[in-house]
């Protein structure tokens, strides 16, 4: 019974052409005890019912099965198997172009095929499907590439029998030609009567084309048995044939009619092959020769119809292997096409890519340029304001110069006078300054100018203006400051400066100011004409010895 199912079935595939009886009763086994199967393993046996059902002639059978084993067992090596099988089962079958085009994809598909048995058998089926369309260097160089890589088990039977038969295609294969008895000899030896018979029948074929028949009937008697046995169809018609033809050189006429004879009740006269070419030809001379007219026309015809069918049938594999290799070379060119298209439009790519960055490094310079002109522009601006602000402020002590003084308390002024508001402008200037500078020195008179601003700021109320008119002459507006409350402001400041003596380096510097007032109240809102009071009372002030405020000429403010 059967134990393992996958070695049983390994042993079943290798027994397939070596003992063909024993193959079909091993499949038989599998049937009657039908042991439980992996998947793998039931693929495997579809297979060998696929190839039994080929070899018993039943090719569209077959060929359904194999179609399934490629397209659904999900198995790469049987699948090329089956793809190897169902390529001679085209080939058998005169479907050249289906042939072709699965041998070609057979050929690319080679280098992916790594199990060295389904390896073997595809270069096997291209180098028969190449020999059939007649380009024996095609199929000698695959029967080579078999040759160099025998699988474990297998012999050198098939690529020797496959080298043999292109070589004999070419028709310069002899009797003697070593290829052929190197192949005889690995068939013989590996035990597979198929090929060995297959090699014996085109050694019978050069026998004849070298006027030795006899020799091909010696060959043939010894190969019958094995023939018999073997029950091949091929065969039983082309040793019918080949004694035919022998007995025929020989002139045993009815040993070649017999022979032809049961050659042609063997085939169907729909089947077109160089065989039933010859056996007919053989009938036509026999009959021609004997003067029998009418039989020697009716086998002529048969003869010329089969010897076109067989011509067609060469046609037509050359053209199928044609259109097949034109195809092909539409197909590569169209691989070429795609690839160039491919590369161009890799290359728009790239440029599009670089456009990309392009843009982008504009907008970037483009964003820095108007960064740097906005930073431009800040920093003029701030120049602009820094300038603005030097040209409003007096260089020593920081406060208005005059003419930002003036605008400022005339800007004031105006407001003021809107609204009726009350505001005092004060003339402050230091008394003997130039006898300080004289005496001191000018830096010192620098120190005490800015001492007194610095006092002066002490008693001013935010919203005055304060400013150096020059020299050591200074003007404050003290807004919202009627005249009697600006005396009074005045006087602390007069008194503040009297009371803080400049301190420096040991040396102590005592100063004081003459104050000059005239308020809104008494003298308007005019800053010509208030500065002209201020200035009057000034000068009024240094008459009078000095260190003291005195307020406008309208006189109603008292001096202090
Ligand atoms: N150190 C210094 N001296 C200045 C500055 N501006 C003007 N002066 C000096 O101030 C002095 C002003 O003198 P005068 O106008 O005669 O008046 P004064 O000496 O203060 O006498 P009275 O005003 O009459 O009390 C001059 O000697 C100027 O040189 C300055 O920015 N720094």
């Amino acid at each position: 019974s059967i134990a393992d199912p996958a070695a049983f079935l390994e042993q079943t595939e290798a027994l397939r052409t070596k003992d063909h009886s024993r193959f079909v009763e091993r499949l038989r086994q599998v049937r009657r005890e039908g042991p439980s199967l992996s998947t793998p393993q039931q693929w495997h046996l579809r297979y060998l019912d696929a190839w039994e059902t080929m070899f018993e002639g039943d090719y569209s059978r077959s060929e359904a099965q194999l179609r399934d084993i490629i397209g659904h067992s999900g198995d790469v090596t049987l699948a090329a198997k089956a793809s190897a099988l169902l390529l001679s089962n085209l080939g058998a079958n005169r479907r050249y172009d289906e042939a072709f085009a699965l041998a070609n994809h057979l050929v690319d598909d080679l280098p992916r095929i790594d199990d060295p048995l389904a390896r073997s058998m595809v270069l096997m089926n291209l180098s028969q499907m190449f020999n059939l369309a007649g380009q024996t260097d095609l199929a000698i160089q695959y029967a080579g590439m078999m040759e160099s890589a025998v699988p474990p088990g297998e012999t050198l039977c098939y690529p020797f029998s496959m080298r043999a038969a292109a070589l004999n295609n070419t028709g310069r294969l002899t009797s003697s030609s070593p290829e052929l008895t190197k192949a005889i000899d690995a068939c013989v030896t590996a035990g597979q009567p198929i090929l060995a018979n297959t090699m014996w029948l085109v050694l019978g074929d050069r026998f004849i084309d070298e006027g030795q028949p006899r020799k091909t009937l010696a060959l043939l008697e010894r190969i019958e048995p094995s023939i018999r046995a073997s029950d091949y169809y091929a065969h039983l018609l082309s040793s019918q044939v080949q004694r035919a033809r022998a007995n025929e050189k020989l002139g045993n006429v009815e040993g070649a009619r017999k022979a032809a004879l049961a050659a042609l009740a063997m085939g169907d006269d729909t089947e077109m092959n160089e065989w039933m070419r010859d056996a007919y030809g053989v009938l036509y001379r026999i009959e021609k020769g004997q003067g029998h007219a009418s039989a020697a026309l009716s086998y002529y015809e048969r003869y010329v119809a089969q010897d076109k069918g067989y011509l067609d049938d060469i046609t037509a594999r050359d053209v199928a292997f044609e259109l097949s290799r034109q195809h092909l070379l539409a197909q590569k060119l169209e691989t070429e096409r795609l690839a160039r298209q491919n590369s161009v439009l890799r290359l728009q790519k790239a440029l599009e890519t670089k456009a990309v960055e392009t843009s982008r490094l504009y907008i970037v310079l483009l964003l820095l340029f108007l960064a740097s002109v906005v930073f431009w522009l800040l920093r003029t601006k701030r120049s602009q304001l820094r300038f603005k602000k030097l040209s409003w402020h007096d260089g020593l002590t920081g406060i208005f110069n005059r003419q930002h003084f003036m605008n400022e308390a005339e800007r004031i002024l105006r407001s003021l006078e809107k609204r009726t508001g009350d505001a005092c402008l004060v003339f402050i200037d230091l008394d003997h300054f130039k006898q300080i500078n004289d005496t001191h020195g000018h830096a010192m008179g620098d120190l005490v100018l800015k001492h007194a601003v610095a006092i002066c700021g002490q008693q001013l109320r935010p919203g005055d203006v304060f400013g150096r008119l020059g020299g050591e002459e200074f003007g404050m507006l003290l807004v919202g400051c009627p005249g009697e409350r600006g005396m009074l402001v005045a006087d602390h400041i007069r008194m503040a400066i009297e009371a803080s003596p400049v301190i420096e380096e040991g040396c102590v510097v005592s100063f004081s100011t003459s104050v000059g007032l005239a308020a809104t109240g008494t003298c308007g809102y005019e800053l010509q004409r208030l500065c002209r009071e201020a200035d009057m009372a000034l000068y009024k002030a240094k008459r009078a010895g000095r260190n003291r405020v005195m307020a406008d000429t309208s006189g109603s403010l008292a001096e202090s």
